[in-house]
């Protein structure tokens, strides 16, 4: 149930070239609470029916926001970054592309419909744990399995409420994503958090070797039906595609086996010539989280399969290959992550409302001649997607899959089908 500090720090390592200037702590939002803040007294005697603030949030800019726990307790550290999906709070938990990150929801009511089987994108949460302004005080949904609280303290994930989730989110949007340490403990001092969180970062870190599978594996789920869409002249044909796993969201790979697909799924360190003896007719890049400069590995193995068969790649997978083809990814100043990012197909002039999550982005200036961008983020201009038909190559900086998110890009599943088939067709 704990989460230890030093378990933290071990599994995303510290980088040391951060300095740490002393600067002048200040706490945000701490109405009146006691400096023992947890409702109960030194012998252990509820003094208050109601919960206190018994939780904080250091950020590495030096502010210190008071709020109530839930889920787990003990200190985590990570990088905050802001989500503002409506709904779908259970998938964004399960998105491993979350690793190392906190995760603060801007839709201030969150818990209303608890948890259930269905909605995991995965086996286990990665994210390091969440933020909310108001926690729902009853849970109902005919789905519903668990409430949060509960689900949350099961994966040992810590998250907090009644915190002021937007001035955060400003501070955020100002000063772009910034490291953060919670805790629940109060043998912590507020400097000593604020320490942890100038000495660890998570740019230059391999976050996929903890989020990917130990073994290949074969995929055959497809979407329900009672969610599936009316898939206009579904193909009939079968296609074999191998799927990197670098952290995938389960609703990628239902997707494509609804598109018809047969799918194996392999861990981020397969050897690309194990993948061309398995002469799939296509390869898709997954989704993950962190830097996609710090897994060369991964681009190299990308380099070794692009041109030779129809390559598909979705976020991490899409800068993956921005990297392979020769170009630059960056940081984004705070990212984009939620379910309402406008972005021009420019090939049909089409916008598509998408789902997005993510931090890093490719330059398209930096990629070479013959690549196309396909696709710009309208909030920013930033390249959303690319193509390079001469290396059957195509790929996108967001989630067709949803999940949660608006289905606009859905689509594109089926431009992938229609590459494998060409390729097909012509060999
Ligand atoms: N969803 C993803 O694949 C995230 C990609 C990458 N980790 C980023 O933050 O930019």
């Amino acid at each position: 149930m704990n989460c230890a500090l030093g378990m933290a720090v071990t599994q995303f390592p510290p980088c040391f070239t951060l300095n740490t200037p002393k600067v002048r702590l200040f706490t945000v939002n701490c109405q009146s609470v006691s400096p023992a803040a947890s409702g109960m007294s030194s012998t252990g005697l509820v003094e208050k029916p109601w919960k206190v603030s018994d939780a904080r949030l250091v950020l590495e800019d030096g502010s210190v926001w008071r709020a109530k726990s839930f889920g787990a307790s003990g200190t985590q550290v990570g990088e905050v970054v802001f989500n503002t999906s409506l709904t779908g709070y259970q998938e964004i938990l399960t998105d491993p592309s979350y690793a190392g990150q906190f995760v603060l929801m801007t839709n201030p009511h969150i818990g209303n419909t608890g948890v259930n089987f269905d909605d995991e994108e995965s086996k286990q949460c990665f994210l390091a744990g969440l933020v909310i302004r108001s926690l729902s005080i009853s849970t109902s949904n005919w789905r519903c399995t668990e409430t949060l609280g509960e689900y949350l303290a099961s994966r040992n994930i810590m998250g907090i409420y009644d915190v002021d989730t937007r001035a955060i989110t400003r501070r955020l949007r100002e000063d772009g994503s910034l490291i953060g340490v919670l805790s629940t403990e109060e043998s912590k001092t507020d400097d000593e958090l604020l320490k942890v969180s100038r000495t660890w970062d998570i740019v230059g870190v391999d976050l996929i070797s903890g989020v990917t599978c130990k073994a290949p594996y074969e995929w055959v789920d497809r979407t329900g039906s009672e969610w599936e869409f009316n898939l206009n002249g579904r193909n009939e044909e079968t296609f074999q595609v191998v799927a990197y796993d670098f952290g995938i969201k389960h609703n990628i790979l239902r997707r494509l086996a609804s598109y018809g697909c047969k799918i194996t799924v392999v861990p981020s360190t397969w050897p690309a010539s194990e993948t061309l003896k398995m002469k799939p007719d296509g390869v898709l890049f997954s989704n993950g989280p962190g830097d996609p400069s710090a897994v060369p590995y991964a681009v190299e193995a990308v380099k070794e399969i692009i041109g030779k068969v129809p390559v598909f790649g979705i976020c991490m997978g899409h800068q993956l290959l921005g990297q392979a083809l020769g170009g630059k990814t960056f940081k984004m100043k705070f990212g984009h992550h939620g379910g309402n990012h406008p972005v021009r197909n420019i090939r049909n002039g089409r916008v598509e409302i998408s789902a997005q999550n993510h931090n890093y982005a490719v330059d398209p200036e930096s990629l070479p001649e013959g690549v196309e961008v396909t696709h710009v983020n309208l909030n920013d201009g930033s390249c959303a997607g690319l193509a390079f038909p001469q290396q059957k190559l195509m790929s996108l900086q967001y989630h067709p899959e949803a999940s949660p998110g608006p289905h606009d890009s859905d689509l594109v599943f089926g431009e992938f089908i229609e590459l494998m088939k060409q390729e097909r067709q012509r060999t």
